[in-house]
């Protein structure tokens, strides 16, 4: 038997030229089943474009994604294995959300009873006999996601899914989102929340203008950076900042009276403020929360173009 090997999304190479703008430049990346990416760039990065085309709706200039080996118009039955996400769900106004997944459901040669199943998935059951022009935007993302979920798929691409979602719809998404990955779905999420995709994400890819900046696991691109700092507290603010002067460290004071103090390991700073008999109350090594890195690789790479 042929056919996909995995249910990963492979980009390669992939470019899309408008005019004279190039909104994606030669990116290859790969997203793998069983966990949750997150694709992160700034605003007019390509994300959005990038996954238009991979879902068969934007025209490459050049290069290819596929998923599970196949280009998405290829796939045999694309509802049963592709879910997606790209906008807020747009509906019937005067339509009930179960007759909406109803309606698709019965376009796709899916059973009525999916309807149900997926409106239950994303806890939207009270909600089901209500006309869609009374869903509140969050309500209106778990539609979306109820309909993406429909077919079952092993691969879910969705396009700023927690726009509109109070904490507690985000905590919700989170808890889906990683449920469905744990059940060795590949999920593909794109977000500007960078606290809420550390959160999420297993991997990320990042893209600015473009292009890929960076790929891999939270973890390693949060490692890579070495973006270290200490977190210190002193009663004698003023002599420890003198101290580190002389080992060439950098000390920015913070409102809640410790000192963030970058260029010297913990040892280095406990060591300097020990021969300068200064007294410590607290060394914290802090690792760059993927915020911080986020916008150093990103820096420079203005959004708008
Ligand atoms: N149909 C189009 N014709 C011309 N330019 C386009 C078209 N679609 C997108 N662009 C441009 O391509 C670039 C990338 O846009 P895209 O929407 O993919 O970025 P994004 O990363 O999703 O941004 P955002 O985070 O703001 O949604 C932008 O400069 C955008 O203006």
């Amino acid at each position: 038997m042929t056919g996909p090997a995995t249910d990963d999304i492979v980009v390669d190479h992939l470019t899309k030229q408008y005019k004279k703008l190039r909104a994606v430049d030669d990116l290859s990346f790969t997203v793998r089943s069983g966990r949750v990416t997150g694709f992160l760039g700034p605003n007019g990065a390509g994300k959005t474009t990038t996954l238009r085309m991979l879902l068969g709706l934007v025209t490459p200039t050049a290069g290819t994604a596929t998923i599970g080996g196949r280009k998405y118009v290829e796939l045999h039955d694309p509802i049963r294995h592709v879910g997606a996400v790209l906008e807020a769900s747009s509906a019937h106004r005067g339509r009930t959300g179960r007759n909406h997944l109803r309606m698709i459901c019965r376009a796709a040669g899916l059973p009525d009873s999916r309807s149900d199943e997926a409106l239950e998935l994303v806890g939207l059951t009270p909600a089901a006999k209500r006309k869609f022009k009374g869903y509140s935007l969050g309500m209106r993302q778990r539609l979306g996601i109820a309909a993406a979920m429909l077919g079952d798929p092993r691969v879910l691409v969705l396009d700023e899914p927690a726009n509109g979602l109070d904490p507690e719809g985000i905590r919700w998404m989170r808890d889906l989102l990683k449920a469905l990955a744990a059940e060795g779905r590949t999920v593909l999420v794109s977000s500007h929340l960078l606290g809420e995709m550390q959160l999420l994400a297993d991997d990320v890819v990042i893209l600015a203008a473009g292009k890929l900046i960076r790929q891999g696991p939270v973890e390693d691109v949060l490692g890579s950076m070495g973006a270290a700092q200490v977190r210190v507290r002193t009663p004698q603010a003023a002599e420890l900042t003198d101290a580190l002067g002389k080992i060439n460290a950098t000390v920015s004071p913070q409102p809640d009276g410790t000192m963030l103090v970058s260029g010297a390991e913990a040892a280095a700073i406990g060591h300097a403020a020990f021969a300068a008999s200064v007294e410590l109350h607290e060394l914290t090594p802090e690792r760059g929360d993927l915020e911080q890195v986020f916008l150093q690789l990103t820096a420079g790479m203005a959004g708008i173009r």
